[in-house]
């Protein structure tokens, strides 16, 4: 039976493209009202295009003030999915602090920020609800050349269990989804180059990468009432990767 998500309204960030669009859209069509948040108008217009009805939200979520401002009258958010997120890729001993600030901006702290607009305002209306962290599987395993990607993804698990900690109570569930490698514009970019994905493949028993698909599907599981005893939580869509 499709799990449906009528009467719930889903707030999904980086959903202009990837996991984030595709997540965006697979809420809709399952009923739910769906606010999409992206940093390119353009994603967001055509995305609105393909499913019409979707809410757009255009914001840098790397700016706090300018996230406080464009979420400030965002309304009721029952389900959220924190899965804006970007790689900047550099050997550890080139880690710049500019790449450090973005990485954590973008991949932590917007994650704090809009968790707390969200789940103040559940708490506010005593409703229950669910967020899902898109983390990765380089949370837990070590990555050359992802020194503050594999922290920004480590740390986001462990807010993502004080996040359940506090939350439980008040009926919010918070769980991560992990995945390996998908070949969105994100993976195509990292991933691309055989003599490093090849590797990599080889860890993966079931020896291939993950679809957005197999992510998205992971991810309404969680926000779905099918998941009501688990938090605090990261699930794997990693094929079984063999962490060495
Ligand atoms: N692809 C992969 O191999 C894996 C990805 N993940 C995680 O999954 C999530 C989605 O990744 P994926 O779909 O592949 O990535 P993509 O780069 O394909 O899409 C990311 C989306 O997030 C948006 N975004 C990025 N930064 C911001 C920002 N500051 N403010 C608002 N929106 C922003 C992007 O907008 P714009 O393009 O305009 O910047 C884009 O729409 C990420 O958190 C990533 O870390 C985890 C494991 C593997
Ligand atoms: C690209 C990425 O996020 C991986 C491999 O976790």
């Amino acid at each position: 039976m499709e799990q449906s998500f009528a009467g719930r309204r889903a707030l999904v960030t980086g959903a202009g493209k990837g996991i984030g669009r595709d997540t965006a859209k697979a809420l809709f069509a399952s009923g739910a009202q769906v606010v999409a948040v992206s940093r390119t108008q353009e994603d967001l217009t055509s995305l609105a295009q393909e499913s019409p009805g979707i809410e757009t939200l255009c914001v840098d979520l790397g700016d706090w003030e300018a996230t406080e401002r464009a979420l400030s009258n965002i309304g009721p958010v029952d389900l959220l999915v924190n899965n804006a997120g970007v790689a900047l890729l550099q050997p550890f001993l080139e880690v710049t602090k500019e790449a450090c600030e973005r990485s954590f901006d973008v991949n932590y702290r917007s994650v704090v920020q809009v968790s707390q607009i969200v789940s103040r305002g559940l708490i506010a209306r005593g409703a229950p609800g669910a967020i899902v962290n898109v983390s990765s599987q380089a949370s837990q395993c070590a990555i050359k050349d992802h020194a503050i990607y594999c922290s920004t993804k480590s740390a986001m698990d462990m807010l993502t269990k004080v996040m359940a900690l506090e939350l439980g109570p008040h009926k919010i569930r918070v769980n991560t989804v992990n995945p390996t490698v998908v070949m969105t514009a994100m993976g195509r970019a990292n991933w691309s180059d055989a003599q490093k994905s090849e590797p990599m493949l080889k860890r993966i028993p079931l020896g291939k990468f993950a679809e957005v698909e197999d992510v998205v599907n992971s991810i309404l599981f969680l926000l779905s009432d099918r998941s009501a005893m688990t938090t605090g939580s990261a699930l794997l869509v990693d094929g079984g990767y063999l962490v060495g």
